[in-house]
Formats: C-alpha cells, structure tokens, sequence
C-alpha cells in the first residue's frame, strides 16, 4: 500500500542527513520501491531536493522562532520542521492550512502530543508572521549564505575567487531544478533520428546548447525506453561531454583512462575511436569496473578493456609511455555538480579540498610518465576549486620540464567557449551558470 507522500519525504530526509546518503540515490530507490503513489512521485522529489538545497535558508527562517534554538530539537522535528517552512514559502500551489495540518499529523505520529503542539505553534507563527528578511544581516559571506543555502567557507572561497556576481549568479543556478542531458551514441545513431525515436516512446527532447551530441530530456523517462536499452544513448553532463573531445581520440590510438568509473568518458572515447585501437579504462573497485563493463556492453564497445586498480600502483607495473593519450578525470570535491547533489553542500569540508588535492597531484604524477612523447594528457574535475584545478596543472607544469601547455586544446572545444573569458591557452573553467551545466575544469598537457 503507498504511503503518506510528507512521510516518506520526511523518511528520506532523515535518512540522508543521518547516512550521509546521496539524495539522488536515496530517492531513485524509493521512488522505485513504489512506496508512494506515482501521481505524488513529482511532490516527493520537490520536497526531498528542495529542504536538501535551502537547508540553511530554512533554518535561517526558522531561527527566530525556537525560543530554545534549533539544535535543541529532535533532529527528526528540526527536518520536519524544515520541509514545512519550505513548503510555506516555496510551494505556492500547496495551502498553508494543508502544510501545517500534515507536519501537525506526523509529528503527532512520530512523536507524541506535546511535539504536535510544538510543531503547531511554531509553524502558526511563521504562517502569521511571515519568515526574516535577509537584508538585517550585514556580514556579505553571511547573508549570501542565508541567502542562497550554502556553507560560509564554501562562499568564502568563492568569493575570493570568483567576485559577488558570479559567486551568486553560480549559487542561484545551482537551486534550480537539474536537466537530465544525453549524449548521442554517433556510432549508432544522430540528434536528428534520436529525437524522433524517443519522441515516439514518449519522451520529449531538444538540442543541447554546447555540444552537437547533445540532446535535453523535456518530458518523459528516457532511461526505461527500447533506444535506451539498445545503446543510443548515455546519460551524461554537456560540460562532461566537452572532456573526450578535449581528449582528441583518433582510431587505432592506444588510450588510458585513468579514472574511469562509472565510464561515462570512457565509453565515449571509444565511440569517437569507432571502437577501434585499445582503451584501458582503470578504477579503484571490481564493483566499479563493472559498471564500465554493463555500459560498454550495452553502447556495443568492445574496444573498451578494464582493470581494477589504484592507477598509481598500475603504472608502476606498466612501461613508461605506453600510451598515445591519458584522460585523467580525477576524484575531486565535486563543487561543480552540486546542483544535481545538494547533499554535497553539508557533506564536504574545507579540509576535504585539500585532501582530495594532495591525491590529484599525486595520481597526476604517477600516470604522466606512461605517455609517449608527443601525446596528450587531460586533466579534469567536476569542481570548480582552483585548488583541485588550476593549482594542481600549473604545479605540474612548473615541475615538470617534459609537459607544456597544449594549446591546440581550443581546436577540439566550442567556438563560444573557446572565446569565452575563462578560456586560457590549455585550459579551461566552467562554471554552473554559464551554460547552465555541471561546473567543470579541463585542462591539456603535451609531453615535449
Ligand atoms: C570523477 S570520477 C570518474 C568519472 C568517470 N571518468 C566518468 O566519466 O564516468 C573519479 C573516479 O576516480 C576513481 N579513483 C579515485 N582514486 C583512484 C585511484 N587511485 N586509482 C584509480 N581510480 C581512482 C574513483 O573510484 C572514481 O570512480
């Protein structure tokens, strides 16, 4: 029997926050378990995302009205708490009195009469005197994080980097909804004959904006159709689609990508090779590659051979320049993406940046040998740090005499990235709200 749509939202919220679970995950899982109605399955994704993503402003909204403080409640009351208020100021379409009457019911269930009439009056005296104005704080990095929902030391780093405009440009883009893009199996099919085979399984696309592989899903579940199934497609970021075109992989080269799991990149290399020459996809787990493995056979790329191993213990087992080009996409804080992953917002630390840099650099340093003279080496990350990115490449380079920028990078990006202000000679910064993709940094190296 399907459940109450707020309880099984509030269940899930409970359940990221005390797991650290990705809300994406989490949520693909129950929507698929079937517990709730499918005509509430748009409800339960809006309240999950949206507490998820404004989880600060709410609790900023919400400040004034906990004599004791939030953090004196019951963490499952604060959450409860938190999805109501969001619903009152963000979901028009949804009647206060309804809002309060459910919140009142749950926690009347969960909890007993005294957390309903808690929950009651505190949820009356928003509803009666409206939420705080941001405007009274006058700390900038304060009330942008108010403001947008995001960790100060996140606003902090942007700030410095990117100035106030982009910094909120960047934090807005990253609250809407995500798209869910596809990238076009070209050895398969075109754009063309893709749109219409999926408009006749009922899903509605248009064209990407960056990439002429690119289509964006308007209506409709394209992953439970028969061109799914038979490999026209992948799911994949425009941004990320950029990387395998930096890349530039030719037929019969022999590639290694580094970091390869879950294989979005490494299928499509192979598909830009036409399946021809050698691609060695390596990643951390068997579980991992295996996932390389079902992609690969469901896109019919047979060139594609997997290993599962740190890549820094493989290529002290490999003979140096092995390899006509290297992608290394590497494991990063993922800023980049956190319009899709709101949970990463709360998940990461400051400290996590430069963690996941010393690795980077390290995994940098351990591939670049296995490249032949003359070859190409991408580095790329989903985040937008310049300490995961531009600190990263350009260490490198100042360390490394045999590399040099590769600045025949911008014949193999598009034209109006190429001439964009984040576009250097060899690398590149994306950010969320440019092209209102994933974040993303590509950068290309050439061994002299
Ligand atoms: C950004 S993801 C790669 C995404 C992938 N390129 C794609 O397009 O689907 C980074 C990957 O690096 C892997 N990884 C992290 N450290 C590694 C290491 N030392 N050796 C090999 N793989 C590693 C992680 O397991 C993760 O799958």
């Amino acid at each position: 029997m399907s459940k109450n749509v707020r309880e099984v939202a509030l269940q899930v919220l409970i359940q990221i926050e005390k797991e650290q679970a990705y809300s994406n995950l989490l949520l693909n899982q129950t929507i698929n378990s079937g517990e709730v109605e499918k005509r509430d399955i748009g409800l339960l994704t809006e309240l999950v995302y949206g507490t998820v993503q404004r989880k600060l402003t709410l609790t900023f909204f919400l400040t004034p009205f906990v004599k004791k403080g939030l953090e004196s409640l019951e963490p499952w009351v604060k959450t409860l708490l938190q999805m109501s208020v969001y619903q009152l100021v963000y979901l028009e379409r949804v009647p206060e009195r309804a809002v309060i009457h459910e919140a009142v019911t749950i926690a009347k269930k969960r909890g007993h009469d005294g957390t309903a009439s808690l929950v009651n009056g505190i949820l009356r005296s928003v509803q009666r005197e409206g939420v705080p104005s941001f405007e009274k704080v006058t700390n900038q990095t304060k009330r942008l994080a108010f403001e947008y929902s995001f960790p100060k030391w996140m606003v902090r780093r942007w700030l410095a980097t990117y100035g106030e405009e982009e910094t909120r440009e960047m934090m807005k883009v990253s609250l809407k909804p995500p798209v869910v893009s596809l990238r076009v199996n070209q050895l398969k099919t075109n754009q063309e004959d893709l749109m219409k085979i999926l408009k006749e399984e009922g899903v509605l696309t248009r064209k990407g904006e960056l990439s002429s592989d690119a289509l964006i899903v308007e209506e409709g579940n394209a992953f439970k159709t028969n061109a799914y199934r038979s490999g026209l497609f992948t799911a994949q970021d425009e941004s990320s689609m950029l990387v395998a075109k930096a890349l530039g992989p030719k037929a019969g080269e022999h590639i290694l990508d580094s970091c390869a799991a879950p294989g979005g990149k490494s299928t499509h290399i192979a598909e830009l090779m036409n399946n021809e020459g050698s691609l060695l996809s390596v990643d951390l787990h068997e579980h991992k590659v295996q996932l390389i493995r079902e992609q690969a056979k469901r896109l019919d790329l047979s060139m594609i051979e997997v290993v599962a191993a740190d890549v820094r213990a493989f290529s002290q087992k490999t003979p140096a320049q092995s390899f006509d080009a290297i992608l290394l996409d590497a494991p990063c804080s993922g800023l980049g993406v956190i319009r899709r992953k709101p949970d990463i917002k709360w998940a990461k630390k400051e400290s996590d940046i430069q963690d996941i840099a010393e690795i980077q650099a390290m995994i940098l340093e351990a591939v670049a040998p296995l490249l032949k003279k003359g070859g190409r080496l991408v580095y790329s990350t989903c985040t937008i740090d310049q300490e995961e990115n531009e600190a990263i490449v350009e260490h490198f380079i100042q360390t490394h005499p045999e590399f040099q920028w590769d600045i025949t990078l911008s014949d193999r990006l598009p034209e109006e990235i190429v001439q964009s202000k984040r576009y250097k000679d060899g690398y590149v910064t994306i950010l969320p709200h440019d092209y209102e993709t994933d974040g993303f940094f590509i950068a290309s190296l050439k061994k002299k």
